[in-house]
């Protein structure tokens, strides 16, 4: 292997001075130190060892950031991060001020487009398109997207729209015939179907046929689409939506890439129209252990790369998504109603069990958030119990779906609403800080904020058994440990509890944030409420805190604007009570990636900013602070 070829590229333009010779080495370097950085940080690991060759053929062949390069998901970047000057940084990934785990557009010029969340690739890359178009400017625009993204309904509507211009877009479509679980649905058959031996094999011949002759170029774009039309894959769903369909070819062979990627750049240019690019790669590639298991190797911690994923020598506590799951297969033994209901995130919401023990009522529908809460309404319509399965920021895609199809005809579906809150690693594009502030405003739904464990599975049940629909939201990870309870039993629906008494201000929390309030009331002697639901707020529990304080303070891990604090104040306003209240809670701007822990003490809402922040306000409320002891050394 060359030695140090990866340090000579601080950009793509030196990457393109290199011989084609030398970019196999640098290919495998660049994996090895893909392999090595992201154990000693954390990230996304399987997928970027499978995007190396695509990210320098498309490098090496197109002129980035001229031509703008959009990654779908971009959870798939680090080489590309890597060879756009980023190198050095890599140490930092998903850390507090460090690099993202995602492509940003402050972050580099190469990042033509911020993404996170799946499918938006061919829209953006679309729009670029036009753009350049109407401004008279010659440059391509590239969307990268996977076989797990390319499922999702925002991709068609895109190709759709795109199929009918002649504009110089190249989608390649990244197929590792994974999402983060195998994939799953009709077009993931088809996919299939394209790669089958006789299509792949005869694509293979096809790229090595490009290599070894070199007639002139408009009579090699002819004969190319001629192999790729007629000869290799005939009428493609792609080409019927008026691509032109090139593929599929090996991901990990640079000398069938990069001469195809040529190709197509001359055929871009030609004003060939819109080209479709099959590429075949593994997720995984050259780390044994993730080819082998690229679900565990999907987002992995740090680790030996030596050794690999050690499971713990002891069970850690139970993640809020294991509360969730195990809550769902006790509840479906219980109900034979019961359907859960997941896109594509089935081992991030806890139901592996699930879809172990109750086959026929577990749903990945694939990355189709909108989908996966209609078809819940469809069910529900007809007598079954969905239980949505659905992380609080990916919810936001199906928000009409949520008012339109489940609240307006008041169907019973639970949703399940995980990480909800601060999520850190993956930063403002994964943070859950909406779902209170948009789901509180819809009539007929009603939202719960467990403060820990058990009462989540407990709020889980009563959700269950409402005939409306309920969302009930718990953040990543774990909580204070606190049991799951062995039966199903429900808590009263919109009811809080007093959790301590104390005098003058009284703190209102919603959600896990309870136990850093009941630290800080310690210092404070501050009463605090666990409100437990956001929606339909305990009125009577609020007005009479309000009663008996001077002050109320609400505390949520979620927005301030429109959130649990905000209802607190509308039903003050209501009362006509004027009291003054201190709303705590997400702040009107985005959460930035990093350790949960210190984005929280960064944002005030550990127990000691509570504290502080409380003090700060109403410091002639609560109890004075003890005055420091400064214990001299003897003399
Ligand atoms: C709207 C949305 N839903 C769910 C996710 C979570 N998610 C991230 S990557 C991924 C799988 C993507 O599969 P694919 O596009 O094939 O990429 P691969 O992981 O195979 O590289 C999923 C479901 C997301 N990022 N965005
Ligand atoms: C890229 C993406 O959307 C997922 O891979 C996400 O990073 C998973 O997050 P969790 O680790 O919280 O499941
Ligand atoms: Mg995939």
């Amino acid at each position: 292997m060359t030695q140090g070829l990866l340090h000579t590229i601080d950009d793509p333009a030196d990457l393109r001075r290199l011989p084609r010779a030398q970019l196999r080495p640098l290919a495998d370097e660049l994996r090895e130190f893909i392999v090595q950085s992201v154990a000693r940080t954390g990230g996304h690991f399987s997928s970027n060892l499978g995007t190396v060759e695509l990210t320098i053929a498309v490098h090496y062949v197109f002129d980035t950031p001229h031509d703008r390069l959009v990654w779908d998901v971009g959870h798939q970047t680090y080489a590309h991060k890597i060879l756009t000057g980023r190198r050095e940084r890599m140490a930092t990934l998903r850390q507090l001020g460090g690099l993202s785990g995602f492509p940003v557009r402050s972050e580099s010029e190469y990042d033509a487009f911020g993404t996170a969340h799946s499918s938006t690739s061919i829209s953006a890359a679309l729009g670029m398109a036009v753009a350049a178009h109407a401004k008279g400017e010659r440059r391509r625009a590239i969307a990268i997207i996977g076989d797990g993204a390319m499922t999702a309904g925002m991709a068609f509507e895109a190709l759709n729209n795109a199929g009918v211009t002649k504009l110089p877009l190249l989608v390649i479509l990244n197929d590792n015939d994974m999402s983060i679980s195998p994939p799953v649905g009709a077009l993931n058959r088809y996919l299939a179907q394209l790669m089958s031996g006789r299509f792949y094999a005869a694509a293979k011949q096809v790229g090595k046929q490009v290599l070894s002759v070199a007639p002139p170029l408009l009579e090699l774009a002819r004969r190319f689409e001629e192999h790729a039309k007629g000869m290799v894959v005939p009428a493609t769903l792609f080409e019927k939506f008026g691509f032109n369909y090139i593929g599929p070819i090996d991901g990990h062979d640079l000398d069938a890439l990069i001469p195809t990627l040529d190709n197509i750049r001359r055929l871009l240019d030609d004003g060939a129209g819109p080209q479709f690019l099959h590429v075949v790669t593994k997720k995984g590639q050259g780390y044994k252990l993730a080819e082998a298991d690229p679900v565990t190797y999907h987002g992995p911690g740090k680790f030996d790369p030596k050794v690999g994923i050690v499971p713990p020598a002891q069970p850690p506590k139970p993640t809020f998504s294991q509360v969730f799951g195990r809550w769902l297969c006790d509840m479906a033994e219980r109900d034979r109603r019961l359907v859960g209901i997941t896109p594509a995130m089935r081992e991030g919401s806890g139901m592996v069990e699930f879809h172990q023990r109750f086959p026929d009522r577990y749903h990945d529908v694939g990355i189709a958030e909108q989908h996966a809460v209609t078809f819940a309404a469809g069910l529900a319509c007809e007598g079954m119990k969905p239980v949505v399965a659905i992380y609080s920021t990916f919810l936001q895609r199906a928000y009409d779906q949520a008012i339109h199809d489940v609240a307006l005809q008041n169907l019973p579906v639970v949703f399940a609403l995980d990480r909800a809150g601060i999520v850190g690693a993956d930063g403002p594009t994964h943070c859950g800080a909406y779902d209170i502030a948009f789901l509180r405003c819809v009539p007929n739904m009603a939202v719960a904020c467990p403060a820990d464990e058990t009462e989540c599975y407990q709020l889980l049940t009563t959700a269950f058994e409402r005939d409306h629909p309920v969302a009930v939201r718990y953040p990543r990870g774990a909580g204070i440990g606190a049991p799951i309870p062995s039966g199903l039993q429900a808590l009263p629906y919109g009811r809080g509890q007093l959790r301590r008494q104390g005098r003058g201000v009284a703190i209102l929390a919603f959600g896990t944030l309870l136990y850093l309030a009941l630290e800080a009331a310690e210092a404070l002697d501050a009463t605090v409420a666990n409100m437990r639901w956001a929606k339909p707020l305990d009125r009577e529990l609020v007005l009479e805190l309000a009663a008996a304080h001077e002050a109320l303070v609400t505390l949520e891990e979620g927005s301030v604007a429109g959130g649990a604090g905000s209802a607190v104040m509308e039903l003050l306003a209501a009362e006509g009570i004027v009291k003054p209240v201190l709303q705590l809670g997400l702040p009107d701007r985005f959460v930035e990636h990093g350790d949960p822990a210190a984005l929280l003490a960064r944002l005030g809402l550990d127990a000691a900013g509570i504290e502080r922040r409380v003090r700060e306000r109403f410091g002639a409320l609560v109890a004075a602070r003890p005055a420091l002891q400064v214990v001299r050394p003897a003399a």
